[in-house]
């Protein structure tokens, strides 16, 4: 293994011809790209319009098939995600000094560097990203940006914003679903009437540099996120991948204008496990660099303990996991990975 393979860092993907063996991955069959060749027709996750008279059900069905679906009719301004794309392009376009200014002082703060996740893998992922977690992004922009600051930060604002009318939206129609409203959850039924935001929320830019050799790379390793749900808005470049267990991996087609939503961990807990966190991933590809713009939602600030949906689990079963509180299951999540919904569930359940 030569020593210049080791100094690669992410912030020069783009110039790369060969791929470096840090970031060569030994796919197997089981990690296949591809969907068994018994599947006949192209599998696709559902693409739901928010206006139509049955969204309620489609959301549901949406969720305990897939565990993510695309939605159309959103009502977020086209100029918005063009808007928060370009910025994301400006921003991974600038040389690598540049982007190093804002540098995350810690992984998960805000800030740039690599995959929050890539302690868990051995092997390099082909993607650079920006957190925007906290309001220290201000700084990091102002640094960078000194000319475009203010209007770089109130287009973030204003994203969250919208983000965030559309995610409740969703968590309300999703939870009818469930036969259950969010009033039925404690805290963000006093979320709602304080008028304070739910809890965290995080917005990751990420950025997929052209790979010279794809087929042996890995944008994103799969993984769930650990929020309440996510909504990603890609740009016109595919390279999302969802794992189905009967399927194998199947790609999210990008349609223009419309966004995909992930079901994350925590909306696993509250739905006692009637809804799965989808696995996904990220793949890059030879012609064509990838952007991808995730607003991750949810999990309550403090000692809040977060669980099942009494409605859901009380009356049919038994509770699948034990009480835990957001920045418990945050430390689980970033200790054991894959494993974190295993290590609180209730190994035996008694009613
Ligand atoms: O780039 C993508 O399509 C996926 C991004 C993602 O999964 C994430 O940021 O958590
Ligand atoms: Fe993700």
């Amino acid at each position: 293994m030569s020593s210049i393979t080791e100094d690669v860092s992410i912030e020069n993907l783009s110039s790369l011809q060969t791929l470096p063996d840090s970031f060569t991955w030994k796919h197997t069959a089981a990690d296949s790209v591809l969907p068994p060749s018994s599947a006949a027709v192209k599998e696709s996750i559902p693409i739901i319009n928010l206006s139509d008279p049955d969204v309620t059900t489609l959301l549901g069905n949406a969720c305990k098939t897939w565990g993510a679906f695309q939605i159309a009719n959103h009502g977020v301004p086209q100029k918005l995600l063009d808007d928060i794309e370009s910025l994301s392009k400006t921003f991974f376009d600038m040389p690598s000094e540049r982007k190093l200014e804002a540098a995350s002082s810690d992984k998960g703060a805000s800030g740039y560097g690599e995959p929050r996740i890539s302690t868990f893998f051995e092997k390099k992922m082909w993607s650079e990203g920006m957190t925007i977690a906290d309001g220290s992004y201000r700084n990091q922009f102002l640094k960078i940006w000194p000319r475009d600051y203010t209007k770089y930060c109130r287009l973030v604002e204003e994203y969250k914003g919208e983000m965030e009318k559309l995610a409740s939206r969703l968590l309300s129609s999703i939870l009818g679903s469930l036969g259950v409203t969010v009033d039925d959850i404690e805290w963000a039924h006093k979320a709602k009437n304080s008028g304070s935001k739910m809890g965290s929320s995080v917005i990751r830019l990420n950025h997929y540099p052209v790979c010279p050799e794809p087929e042996r790379a890995m944008g994103l390793a799969a993984h769930t996120d650990t929020c309440l749900l996510t909504i990603l808005h890609q740009s016109n470049m595919g390279g999302l991948q969802v794992f189905k267990k009967e399927s194998g991996w199947v790609t999210v087609e990008p349609i223009p204008g419309v966004l995909v939503v992930n079901i994350g961990d925590l909306f696993h807990i509250l739905s006692n496990g009637k809804f799965h966190s989808v696995v996904h991933r990220a793949i890059v590809n030879q012609t064509r660099s990838r952007i991808s713009v995730a607003y991750l939602w949810g999990g309550p600030a403090g000692d809040v303990e977060i669980s099942p949906i009494s409605k859901i689990a009380g009356p049919v079963g038994p509770c699948l996991y034990r009480p835990v509180t957001w920045s418990e299951y945050l430390r689980i999540k970033f200790e054991v990975f894959d494993k974190a919904l295993d290590a609180i569930r209730v190994v035996n359940p008694t009613n």
